[in-house]
């Protein structure tokens, strides 16, 4: 028997995990897809054509940027709606507007013509009942200092090279976005809970609680 069997988890569940830049999303991925069974869905970082030129500029590139992640994670719902579920996502699609898109606006380098325009064709595409949104998103949290020690370890030059302010200011959004977010069910995980680099038995438990969290929300819709 597999962990999927023994916790009682569907082959077809959708599961997000979320949470700042740096705090351990593909980590997770690609740890609980291993102990589900599941597929992954990772954002493009290497090979996204705006990334650099963001970082390097935000103002020019804020909305491009946007765009380019919103067409690529609407294509990755739509091969997940292919498959029929049974997937692990790294980041969710609700982050890119609720934390991204809404910080460089009202830091002042997205401009409110864009940003509107940006909202205007999120809320279309995705605050719709034709959406289908995930089943479970797990938060995973952590002290801004762990964190930032996470994005220095992994050495992206890009990040690297972003003021420590942008860090602390997203840390921050994350807090209120995640206490006000309703769109489907939260998990939170903090950080010095699990280890699944040092030891990936760490995983089991994480399974575990996923397993009595999506027993409880299917209660609740019966
Ligand atoms: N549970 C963990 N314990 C220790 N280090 C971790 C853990 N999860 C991730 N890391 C490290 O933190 C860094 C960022 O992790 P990553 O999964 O790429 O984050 P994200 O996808 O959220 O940006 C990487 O260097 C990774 O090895
Ligand atoms: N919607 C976004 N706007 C700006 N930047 C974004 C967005 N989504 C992801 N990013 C950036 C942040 C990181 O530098 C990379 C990858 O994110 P990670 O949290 O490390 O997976 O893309």
């Amino acid at each position: 028997m597999n962990l999927r069997q023994k916790y009682d988890i569907p082959g077809d569940a959708v599961i997000t995990i979320a949470g700042t830049v740096g705090v351990g999303k593909s980590t997770m991925t690609n740890a609980l897809a291993r102990a589900l069974g599941y597929r992954t869905s990772f954002e493009k970082v290497d090979t996204n054509p705006y990334l650099d030129k963001f970082y390097a500029d935000f103002t020019r590139w804020s909305f491009h940027l946007q765009i380019y992640f919103l067409a690529e994670r609407f294509k990755e719902q739509k091969r997940i709606f292919e498959y029929g579920g049974g997937f692990v996502q790294d980041r969710s699609i609700y982050e890119d507007t609720g934390i991204f898109a809404k910080m460089h606006y009202e830091k002042g380098t997205m401009t409110e013509t864009d940003y509107v325009t940006y909202k205007g064709l999120f809320d279309a595409m995705v605050m719709t009942p034709y959406f289908p949104h995930p089943d479970l998103l797990i938060y995973l949290e952590g002290s801004f200092e762990d964190i930032v020690d996470r994005i220095r370890e992994r050495g992206r030059p890009m990040e690297q090279q972003t003021p420590i302010e942008y860090w602390k200011e997203m840390h921050g959004r994350y807090e209120d976005w995640i206490n006000s977010f309703n769109a489907c069910p939260i998990l939170r995980l903090n950080i010095n809970d699990y280890d699944i680099v040092q030891d990936e038995n760490s995983i089991e438990p994480v399974v575990e609680k996923i397993g009595y969290f999506l027993q409880q929300t299917r209660k609740l819709v019966r």
